[in-house]
C-alpha cells in the first residue's frame, strides 16, 4: 500500500470505528504544498469500500511514468476518509450483540458530519487551509459537494473538487433505477420527500456563494451503476451557478474500476494540479 510513504491511521471521532482516516506523508508539514484528500464511494453503506481503497490511485500518482510526472514535489500528503455507514441488508448486524462502535446505523447528516470532522482533524494537525484537492468517487463525490454547500465549512474549502462517477440527484437516479436504488438512498437519507433538499444537483442555493474553487466532474461511458444524467445534471447546475467547471467523460471501465486501478483518477488529479494556483 503506497510502500515508500509513511502511512498513519488516525481516529477523528470516538463514536464509531469508522471515524478514521489514513494519511500518507509526502512532505506533510510543508504548508506551501497541496493535500490530496479522498472520499470513497459505496453508496453510503458498503462496508467493503473503505479508506484504503485510495492506495492504487496514490501509487499511480507517484509513478513517474504516467501523466503525473513531477507531481510528487507539489504534494504535501494524501489522506483518505472513512465515515460512518448506513445499514446494508447484505451485511446484517444484530444491534443486541454488536458493539455500538461497530454498528452501522448512520443517517444523513452523519456521513457529511464525519467528512467535515475528518477534514477539521487534518487541518488541526497540518494547517493547510485551502491548499487541498478533494477527490470523491460516487457517494464520495456527493459528499464533496455537500461539504462546500454550507458556510460552516468556510475555513476549509478545497481549491478543487474532483467528482468521479458521482451521485448528485437522488430522486432522479432512484426513478431511473426503477426503484432499485431506493433502498440505499432511504437508508442514507430517510424519506424520499426530503431527498431533493440534500441532493447537490437540487440544492436551491448557489454553489459559488460559499465556494470559489474549481469543479472537475468525470465519468465513464461504461459505468453500469451511475448513468450520464448524473454528470450532465450536475454540470448544468454548477454552470448555472457560475462555478469554474471542467467535465471529462473519458474515465475507463466499470463503476468501481477507476479506484481499483487508480490510473484514471491519477490523471484527473494531475490535470487538476495544472489548473490550480498553488
Ligand atoms: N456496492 C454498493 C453499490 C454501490 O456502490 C452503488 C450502486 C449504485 C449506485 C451507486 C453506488 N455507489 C455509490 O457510491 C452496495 O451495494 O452497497
Amino acid at each position: 500500500m503506497a510502500p515508500d510513504l509513511k502511512y498513519t491511521k488516525h481516529h477523528y471521532g470516538a463514536e464509531s470505528d469508522l471515524q478514521v482516516l489514513g494519511v500518507w506523508d509526502v512532505d506533510a508539514h510543508n504548508r506551501s504544498k497541496v493535500w490530496v484528500i479522498y472520499i470513497h464511494g459505496g453508496a453510503w453503506r458498503d462496508p467493503r469500500i473503505i479508506h484504503e481503497t485510495f492506495a492504487p490511485t496514490i501509487n499511480a500518482i507517484l509513478s513517474e511514468d504516467g501523466s503525473s510526472a513531477g507531481l510528487r514535489d507539489r504534494i504535501a500528503g494524501f489522506a483518505s476518509l472513512d465515515h460512518r455507514l448506513s445499514p446494508h441488508p447484505e451485511f446484517p448486524q444484530d444491534p443486541a450483540s454488536t458493539p455500538p462502535k461497530e454498528l452501522r446505523k448512520a443517517r444523513h447528516p452523519d456521513h457529511i458530519d464525519d467528512v467535515r470532522s475528518g477534514i477539521a482533524f487534518l487541518q488541526k494537525e497540518y494547517g493547510f487551509s485551502s491548499n487541498y484537492v478533494l477527490v470523491g468517487h460516487s457517494a464520495g463525490a456527493c459528499l464533496a459537494f455537500q461539504l462546500v454547500a454550507t458556510p460552516a465549512a468556510a475555513g476549509y474549502m478545497p481549491e478543487a473538487i474532483v467528482g468521479i462517477a458521482g451521485v448528485y440527484d437522488f430522486t432522479g437516479i432512484s426513478a431511473r433505477s426503477g426503484g432499485a436504488y431506493a433502498g440505499f438512498l432511504t437508508a442514507a437519507f430517510g424519506d424520499p420527500a426530503g431527498w431533493d433538499e440534500v441532493a447537490p444537483m437540487k440544492f436551491s442555493h448557489n454553489f459559488a456563494e460559499y465556494w470559489k474553487g474549481i469543479a472537475i466532474l468525470a465519468s465513464s461511458k461504461n459505468d453500469e451503476l451511475v448513468d450520464e444524467h448524473e454528470i450532465d445534471g450536475m454540470a448544468a447546475k454548477l454552470r448555472k451557478d457560475g462555478c469554474r467547471l471542467v467535465v471529462y467523460k473519458d474515465v475507463r471501465g466499470s463503476h468501481h474500476e477507476c479506484w481499483e486501478k487508480g490510473t484514471d483518477i491519477a490523471r484527473l488529479v494531475a490535470d487538476t494540479f495544472k489548473k490550480i494556483q498553488t
